[in-house]
This record gives C-alpha cells, sequence and structure tokens, in this order.
C-alpha cells in the first residue's frame, strides 16, 4: 500500500471536538484511532485514461525490470502463448513503454500542481498526488481527458475483478460510476471492440438521480470506452438482463441476424432471454442488441456475466472523505450526526439485509467461473465479514457451484 505521508502527524492542529468519538469507535473496531488524523496529509490519485491497469508488481518500476511470470499481457495484445525470448522482449518493450508514458504525465502533473507526483506503487496506472488538496480538475493533462480523479480503494476493489477483455461486466450498485468506467476503460485499453476484444460493462442503480449523474460523468468523459457501457435503473436485488451477444459490437452481423432494420432506439425485447426492461442509458450498439430466435431456448439465462462487481450501499464510516465533510461542517457533535444519518441500529440491520440480497442476486448473475467482488466503504464487521459468512452460507447449502 502506498504510504499516506513522510511527514510527522500534527497532533496539536489535529481536530478536537469530534476525535474522541472517532478515536473510540475505531479502537472498538481494533482500527488506529490516529487514522482520522491523517485526513489532511492524505495523497490523492488519478488515473491515466485507457491504461491497462494492473497490479504493480515492482517497487521501483524506473529501475526494476518486468517480472515476467506475473507481468503478462492480454491475449488480444500478444497472441503467442509461450514465453519465449521474442515475447519477453514484446513484455519488455511495452512495460518500458508504459512507464515511459507515466513518467511523461506525472512530470507533466507535477508541474502544472505544484507538488510531488509519482507512479502509484499499487496500481500501474494510477498517479500519486503528495498534496491531498491537489486541484487536478484544474489541470491540463484533466482537461484535455488525459487523467481523471480516483480513489486508490476503488480501484484496487476494480482490480480484484481481474477484467479480461472479453469479459461481460455487471456492476450491480454503480452510481456515480467511478469504477464503472475504470473498468470500460481498462477494457477498452486493448482497442475498438472486436472478436478478441468484446467486453461490455452494464451498470445497475436503484437511484435514478444518482444514475444521471453517472450518465453525465459517462457522456462528459473524453474515453471511447463508453460504447461498451450501458445502464438499468433498476433494483439490484433482483436485476437479472443478461448481458449483451459477443457479437453486439458487430453492426453488420447484428443487420443480417435481425433480417430487419433496426430504428435507432428500437430495443428488441423476447420474454425469455430479455426481460422487459429497457436501459435507463445506452450506446447506440448496445442498445440495438438483437437476441436472434434461434437461440432462444429455456436455459438462455445460462449466459450470465464473467465479473460481478457488488460495491454495495454502506454505512460509509470508513471514507475519510466522507467523514471530513461531516468534520468540515462545524456540527456540534459531529460523531452523533454521523451516527443517527448512518451509524443508527435501525439503519445497520436494513443495510446489512440489503447488502446480503444484493451479493446474493450478484452470484445468480455470475457464470461459473467467473469471479464476484464484494466491496464497501465501511469499517464495520456486519457490513463485510458477517454479509460475506451469510452469503457463503446460503450459496453453499444451495448450489453446487
Ligand atoms: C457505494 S455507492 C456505489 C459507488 C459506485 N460503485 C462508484 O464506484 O461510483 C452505492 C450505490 O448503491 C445504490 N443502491 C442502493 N440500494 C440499491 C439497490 N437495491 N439496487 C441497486 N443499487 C442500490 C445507491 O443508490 C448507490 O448509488
Amino acid at each position: 500500500m502506498d504510504t499516506p505521508t513522510d511527514q510527522p502527524i500534527d497532533y496539536d492542529n489535529g481536530p478536537n471536538e469530534w476525535s474522541n468519538e472517532i478515536s473510540s469507535f475505531y479502537q472498538n473496531l481494533n482500527l488506529d484511532p490516529d487514522l482520522y488524523y491523517c485526513i489532511d496529509k492524505l495523497p490523492r490519485y488519478a488515473r491515466v485514461v485507457g491504461f491497462d491497469y494492473r497490479i504493480n508488481h515492482i517497487s521501483d518500476p524506473l529501475t526494476t525490470q518486468p517480472p515476467l511470470k506475473k507481468y503478462k499481457l492480454e491475449d488480444s495484445k500478444l497472441p503467442t502463448q509461450e514465453n519465449t525470448v521474442q515475447d519477453n522482449d514484446k513484455l519488455n518493450i511495452a512495460f518500458k513503454t508504459d512507464i515511459q508514458n507515466l513518467t511523461s504525465l506525472s512530470s507533466q502533473l507535477e508541474k502544472e500542481v505544484g507538488c510531488q507526483v509519482s507512479i502509484s506503487n499499487t496500481i500501474l496506472g494510477l498517479l500519486r498526488i503528495s498534496n491531498g488538496k491537489a486541484k487536478i480538475n484544474s489541470s491540463n493533462l484533466y482537461k484535455t481527458g488525459k487523467i481523471i480523479g480516483f480513489d486508490l480503494s476503488s480501484a484496487i476493489a476494480a482490480i480484484s475483478l481481474d477484467v479480461k477483455p472479453n469479459d461481460h461486466v455487471l456492476d450491480l450498485c454503480c452510481a456515480p460510476g467511478g469504477k464503472l468506467l475504470f473498468i470500460a476503460d481498462k477494457i477498452h485499453s486493448h482497442g475498438a471492440p472486436h472478436s478478441l476484444c468484446s467486453g461490455s460493462v452494464t451498470g445497475v442503480d436503484i437511484s435514478k438521480k444518482r444514475l444521471s449523474t453517472c450518465q453525465s460523468l459517462i457522456k462528459k468523459s473524453k474515453s471511447q470506452s463508453k460504447i461498451r457501457i450501458r445502464l438499468f435503473a433498476s433494483d439490484g436485488t433482483t436485476f437479472n438482463v443478461p448481458p449483451p451477444e459477443d457479437s453486439w459490437w458487430d453492426y453488420s452481423t447484428l443487420k443480417q441476424q435481425s433480417c430487419k432494420k433496426l430504428q435507432p432506439k428500437e430495443v428488441p425485447i423476447d420474454s425469455i432471454s430479455t426481460p422487459n426492461i429497457k436501459p435507463f442509458f445506452s450506446s447506440k450498439l448496445l442498445r440495438n442488441i438483437y437476441t436472434p430466435p434461434l437461440e432462444i431456448t429455456a436455459d438462455t439465462r445460462i449466459r450470465k456475466y464473467n465479473k460481478v462487481l457488488v460495491d454495495a450501499e454502506c454505512s460509509h464510516d470508513g471514507s475519510l472523505v466522507h467523514l471530513s465533510k461531516y468534520i468540515n461542517s462545524n456540527s456540534q457533535s459531529i460523531f452523533g450526526k454521523l451516527d443517527s444519518d448512518f451509524l443508527s441500529q435501525d439503519r445497520l440491520e436494513s443495510v446489512s439485509e440489503l447488502q446480503l440480497d444484493l451479493i446474493l442476486n450478484g452470484w445468480n448473475n455470475l457464470s461459473t467461473g467467473g469471479t464476484l467482488v464484494y466491496s464497501t466503504c465501511s469499517l464495520s464487521y456486519k457490513q463485510n465479514e458477517l454479509v460475506i459468512a451469510k452469503f457463503l452460507e446460503t450459496v453453499f447449502k444451495n448450489s453446487s457451484r
């Protein structure tokens, strides 16, 4: 994990009235209460748009050679399967090019924001900006769509899905869409959709308001990866729309199969394979998906998602950014307000029930051999370990998978 800061913690100038409450809350969770004194000292992160994000296995990217066994290019970039000398050369060249690009972007950003910027040693494709308050949105790199602010923890959750270029990904609680766009960008870093890179991202959220924000984010994005995205305003605990066909991107096949002209806004629906639900937002190609009647069988629902992200609704108590809004609000009892808004017993009970229902439905939508990631920004046992324990108990009781 990247270290938050090299500077000593300034306890004297730390927050006062809320600190005891927060400290005891964290002590009860066996966490270091000093975390909260670090708020102003934490770095921030930006991701390089269109990068093939991956775990950074090396400590010093500038001096170390890539560990070739771990550093594998996706199949679409490297069709030869064996790690021949030639392949190793290609890996080395690709790796060096990536590092050169990241280094060049780091120095550009450093000049623009006036503080130290380095390549994240956790995830390749992220830049670590030493001053957490640096205004990256006024930099040219942001304005020209080359970088975008993104939390390291969000990147870790999304990268854990291990998304491949042909994966259909379901993001069950997607708004406002930071991880959704990150995943689409990762897939799209392998080029425009083609047979070896036909991945798509389906985002679902129950809140239309938050989905509108997500839609604006997608529209504002300068990345072409938006062609791979569709959004549904739906309850993630019951959502069951299958992923698009692998050939969704091939407009000519699509036309042949349908044997009729699709109107731009037409969404062909059949009762078995595509439940009657229109996307809230969709790229034109994904909107026109047509499932050929021949393939409609009782087991059409076997077509499921390769990867499912359940970034569940939660009490937000683990998000420093979220808590800092309370801290800055001059409230008398900030923790009390946080407690009533997010941590009250009633709310915690209902939120953990919702979390279990979400992860169970994520599982229902996951294909055999796929990967499901469950994440929250809470540190509470009830919303994390206990949800997972109940989930495992339920699925292993009821399933042969
Ligand atoms: C932690 S946020 C998701 C953040 C998002 N993944 C991102 O990276 O930007 C949780 C989201 O879950 C949504 N949500 C709450 N209940 C839901 C449900 N039953 N089905 C789907 N989404 C739900 C909320 O509207 C909220 O947008």
